[in-house]
């Protein structure tokens, strides 16, 4: 009962994800760092677990992986702190932040939500829950993203913008946290197309790594 946050799949009632958080990734894209985490929202019906296929959504041409470490929240929380926000750690998970790139780029061109092209169904690929034990090094631990065996994305968490803590605090400033939720904490340089036949095989360091086919919706 109290340790409901691990099946945050089934009991987590939001995925808040960060973007642009990795200094690789702004300076390739020649942007500025941004003052203060960019969020956006995913709905939980996007989740998949390994053993279900990425689907292409409808009328989607160009999709994108992006690799992400996701953090789960332990308890409810509000207006937390960065020095107390690691009480509300419970975990971790490795995720993908899958994105229809094509509804995205005219939603930034036309100043349009992002749910469209963030949260249709699968477009979250999830790990099982990772005990934060065995995640002590967060704040510096290895990302990567392979695309039929090629790597794509290899990035440590220590080129992160914002940290876990800061993240979760400024989240909190705005949404009551509850258990389960998951905040996605932005995807390093290297995210690119893959296509239908094509397999994304991702990992976090020697702790988790998990596999999805990508399909045509039917
Ligand atoms: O897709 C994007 O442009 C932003 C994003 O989610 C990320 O940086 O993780
Ligand atoms: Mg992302």
């Amino acid at each position: 009962m109290s340790e409901n946050y691990r099946n945050f799949k089934e009991n987590g009632k939001k995925i808040i994800a960060v973007c642009r958080n990795y200094k690789g990734l702004v300076a390739a894209q020649g942007i500025q760092n941004p003052e203060k985490p960019i969020l956006f929202m995913k709905p939980t019906s996007a989740y998949i677990s390994e053993g279900q296929d990425i689907k292409i959504p409808l009328g989607c041409k160009l999709l994108y992986h992006e690799v992400e470490l996701g953090v789960v929240i332990s308890k409810r929380c509000s207006n937390i702190s960065p020095s107390d926000a690691s009480d509300y750690i419970g975990g971790f998970l490795l995720a993908l932040d899958m994105t229809a790139k094509d509804f995205h780029i005219e939603a930034k061109e036309k100043s349009r939500p992002w749910f469209l092209c963030k949260g249709f169904d699968t477009s979250c690929p999830a790990s099982g829950f990772i005990d934060k034990e065995k995640l002590s090094n967060y704040s510096d631990t290895r990302l990567w993203l392979k695309v039929d065996g090629v790597t794509k994305q290899n990035c440590s968490t220590s080129d992160m913008i914002f940290s876990v803590p800061e993240i979760i605090s400024y989240v909190s400033k705005y949404f009551t946290l509850e258990v389960g939720d998951v905040i996605l904490t932005g995807t390093p340089a290297g995210s690119g197309p893959v296509h239908a036949g094509q397999t994304i095989e991702c990992g976090l360091a020697d702790i988790a790594a998990m596999k999805f086919a990508v399909v045509e919706l039917n």
